[in-house]
């Protein structure tokens, strides 16, 4: 019998995979990929192969039979700009994750096996809020320089499904309500939720505060400057940018657990750091405010290092005057994906057609 979903989740040092009865998470695993496995690899693109077969292998293990599997849900990539929801995944998109329409990420492999499980079964794969999911206003694709657009790259996934849970806890629909949302993980989004929509965000990779791996938003100049100055290659500096930059620069860690205690140790430097990614959050979610005209019912922090209650009170002491803040610690993206794929296999949402939504 066919009851059972399969959550794909492949993430930068890991492959998350999960089944789900229902929305019952009854067996989850962290599949964790060493550096020195994965930089066998030149292009993420180039780890299908080697992360399917971990995930079939596990799936062995653990007994379970594909044949039992009513559909596979994985976590979109960096697709072309596309509204928020549950997409089948199609050829075209396929091609689209292959060659990472809008760079290279881990989540592009999400859909990818997920189609090719899907396939050797018959069966539907589903992507769901992929980081690609752009609903932005006009006035946000402005950036002050023609040539480059801004642009919503976003943790989509776990800021939908965190606004979904208070806005019900609220008793209200996620499109009656205006959220600030800020995603605190190894990369972090701030973004401003109008009546349900993410209509800005900072873009966890090339803008905003800093986070445990990122640099976040630079002087340009000086960023220009360093482009230019011979020393670093392309990839090179893209790589001091993302996951050589925020806390790892500064201190060496991406472990915001890590910096605590040094702090708790009196290092007066790691303190100075810290307050800093959380002066740039507060900050950021003071921005946001603004996107929202004040009308604010919420300000959600999330994410790993919403677990610190360290960083909360940095943040929540300067922003607290906008609204209320809640603290949703964590993710759960697993959850997440599996819900999106019950609401349309339960027909309680329209699946989406990429085609039909980006125009191609
Ligand atoms: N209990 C905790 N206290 C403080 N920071 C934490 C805690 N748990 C996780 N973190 C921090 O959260 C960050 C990772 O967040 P996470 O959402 O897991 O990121 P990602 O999914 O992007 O890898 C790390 O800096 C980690 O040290
Ligand atoms: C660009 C937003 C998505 C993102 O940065 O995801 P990860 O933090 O999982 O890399």
């Amino acid at each position: 019998m066919r009851e059972y979903i399969l959550v794909i989740n492949p993430g930068s040092t890991s492959t998350k995979v999960a089944v789900f009865k229902g929305n019952e998470n009854i067996r989850q695993k962290n599949i964790s990929h060493s550096a020195e496995e994965l930089s066998k690899f030149e292009r993420i693109s180039d780890q299908y192969e080697y992360r399917k077969n971990a995930i079939l292998n596990w799936l062995k293990e653990e007994g379970f039979d594909l044949s039992n599997f009513l559909a596979i849900v994985g976590r979109g990539g960096l697709l072309r700009p596309m509204p928020s929801g549950t997409y089948l995944v199609t050829e075209k998109m396929i091609e689209d994750l292959k060659i990472g329409y809008q760079g290279e990420h881990a989540s592009n492999l999400g859909g990818i096996i997920a189609k090719s499980i899907a396939d050797s079964q018959g069966i539907n794969a589903y992507i769901v809020d992929p980081v690609a999911v752009d609903e932005f206003e006009d006035i946000a694709r402005i950036s002050g320089l023609p040539e480059i657009p801004r642009r919503s790259l976003v943790h989509a996934l776990n800021i939908k499904a965190v606004s979904r849970k208070i806005a019900k806890k609220m008793n209200k629909n996620l499109d009656e309500v205006n959220f600030i949302v800020a995603h605190l993980g190894g990369g972090i989004s701030v973004a401003p939720l109008k009546k349900g929509k993410i209509v800005d965000v900072n873009n966890a990779n090339e803008g905003g505060p800093f986070s445990p791996e990122r640099c976040g938003g630079l002087p340009v100049g000086d960023l220009v400057k360093m482009a230019f100055s011979g020393k670093y290659t392309y990839k090179e500096l893209k790589k001091k940018m993302v996951g050589q930059g925020g806390l790892v620069g500064y201190l060496g860690t991406n472990d915001a657990r890590e910096v605590v205690k040094r702090i708790n140790e009196g290092d007066q430097y790691a303190k100075l750091i810290f307050e800093a990614m959380a002066y740039q959050i507060a900050k950021e979610i003071g921005a946001c405010a603004a996107v929202l005209c004040g009308k604010v019912d919420k300000i959600i922090l999330t994410g790993g290092l919403a677990y610190s209650d360290l960083l909360n009170s940095l943040i929540i002491d300067r922003v607290k005057f906008i609204s209320d803040v809640e603290i949703v610690p964590g993710e759960d993206e697993m959850l997440a994906l599996a819900e999106g794929a019950l609401r349309v296999i339960n027909g309680e949402e329209k699946v989406k057609i990429y085609e039909e939504e980006v125009g191609i």
